[in-house]
């Protein structure tokens, strides 16, 4: 995985996510599609960035029972996106049945989709998983600890803060793909999110890949603040 910049396209349907898309001409991106998108639009959607030449995360962080994400999985695959998600507190013999069903609905001589699991959303404080989650461990232990439950089961990686990417990568080494959503420019809004770190910042912690959506689709010139974060995220000086 080529560590990209990832646009969370959270738009409410086709129109608004065209709109969007439009300003950036021909620039080929990386983006993400989630459950608001994908709920309105459906695979037809998926259909449509594809032929735009956009690669394309497909965020449903599936969370069910082994035998119903193994199915879902099989259909996902058939999407030919290039990167899928589960949440790691499915268990192993979920994140395995993902697995399973990612690469039965990988046709021949395609390339099967990158899967990672989720460990902790990035909304997610520590109080809020001690006190609510009732999971009573340090929320830096259940992150890496998930992380290696998520490679033991066959998965290529996770979605984590790329404030714990450091810590995965001293146990799990640095092809284990950490995909890190939670950015914020220092001058933007937190919003929900709580373990938030900058483009920069995340680039010296490791992460492979960021994803960035309010701090894009939100800001006044979308365009501009796309090659803001891009530049800080590659580490380039303008
Ligand atoms: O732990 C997670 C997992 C997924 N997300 C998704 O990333 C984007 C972030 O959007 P921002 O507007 O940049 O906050 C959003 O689509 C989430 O569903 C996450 O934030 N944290």
């Amino acid at each position: 995985m080529q560590r990209p910049l990832i646009i969370a396209l959270d738009f409410p349907g086709l129109i608004e996510t065209e709109r969007f898309l439009a300003q950036f001409n021909s620039e080929q991106l990386y983006v993400k599609v989630g459950m608001e998108l994908f709920y309105q639009e459906g695979p037809a959607m998926i259909h449509r960035l594809k032929e735009h030449g956009h690669s394309i995360f497909l965020d449903l962080k599936l969370h069910d029972i082994p035998n119903t994400v193994k199915s879902a999985m099989k259909g996902l695959a058939r999407l030919n996106v290039d990167l899928v998600n589960v949440h790691c507190a499915g268990g192993s013999i979920m994140m395995e049945a993902a697995l399973e069903g990612l690469e039965q609905g990988t046709a021949v001589g395609q390339k099967r989709p990158t899967i990672i699991g989720v460990t902790q959303l990035t909304s997610t404080s520590e109080k809020t998983m001690n006190e609510e989650l009732l999971i009573e461990r340090p929320l830096n232990d259940v992150v890496v600890e998930y992380s290696q439950l998520a490679k033991k089961s066959g998965l290529d990686g996770v979605v984590c803060s790329s404030l714990e990417v450091p810590l995965i990568r001293d146990v799990l080494g640095n092809d284990f793909v950490t995909v890190t959503p939670g950015i914020r420019l220092s001058t933007d809004e937190k919003g929900d999110q709580t373990r938030v770190v900058t483009p920069g910042k995340a680039r010296e912690l490791g992460s492979t890949g960021i994803v960035v959506g309010r701090s894009i689709t939100n800001a006044e010139k979308p365009l501009e603040a796309y090659f803001k974060i891009k530049n800080s995220w590659e580490g380039v000086t303008v």
